[in-house]
């Protein structure tokens, strides 16, 4: 298992951009939010780690994990200025074959916007078979992944910026 018995989510600060001039966007489900919350406090922790100023981080909430497609749309929409978006959620598996609806729809249409805009978003999206697979992978024994999420949106922020420079 690709994350088992590893905490993924430690960083060597000496290898992140420095972030203190970036903005960022943080959509999270309300689904799971328990587990939610523990991955938005990853992410926004290790931002602030990197340098972002707290004013340069806005959150929006949305109902579930498939809203996030929408929730990330309208805030690249009302927010032109950010250098990345990260997509907050927890799908778990219930008795149907719901779960793979979801996880397919969101993990699409996330793919899509990045496609379609021009404005990172980073798929921060747990899709467990348990609660405890959730627990574990947002701020507990295998770290956060609300943490990995933001180190990407930082990297993903410096690529565009760079990407601009070498265009302009
Ligand atoms: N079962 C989970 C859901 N289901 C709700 C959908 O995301 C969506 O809100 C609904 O279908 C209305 O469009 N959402 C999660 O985020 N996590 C789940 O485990
Ligand atoms: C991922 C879901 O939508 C799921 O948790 C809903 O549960 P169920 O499949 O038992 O209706």
């Amino acid at each position: 298992m690709a994350t088992a018995n590893k905490n993924l989510s430690q960083y060597d600060k000496e290898t992140i951009p420095n972030a203190k001039n970036f903005k960022f966007g943080i959509v999270v489900s309300e689904w799971n939010e328990d587990i939610t919350q523990g991955l938005f406090q990853g992410a926004f922790d290790a931002f602030i780690d990197n340098g972002v100023l707290k004013e340069n981080i806005v959150r929006w909430n949305v109902p579930g994990s498939f809203e996030l497609i929408y929730g990330c749309k309208k805030l690249t929409e009302s927010f032109e200025m950010l250098d990345a978006i990260i997509a907050v959620g927890s799908v778990i598996q219930g008795e149907t074959k719901h779960f793979d609806f979801v996880c397919e729809g969101v993990t699409q249409g996330i793919k899509d916007l990045n496609l379609q805009q021009d404005i990172p978003v980073i798929f921060c999206v747990l899709t467990d078979n348990t609660k405890q697979q959730s627990i574990d992978r947002s701020g507990g024994k295998y770290g956060n992944k609300g943490t990995e999420a933001a180190i990407a949106a930082i990297k993903m922020a410096q690529l565009r910026k760079d990407a601009k420079f070498y265009k302009d």
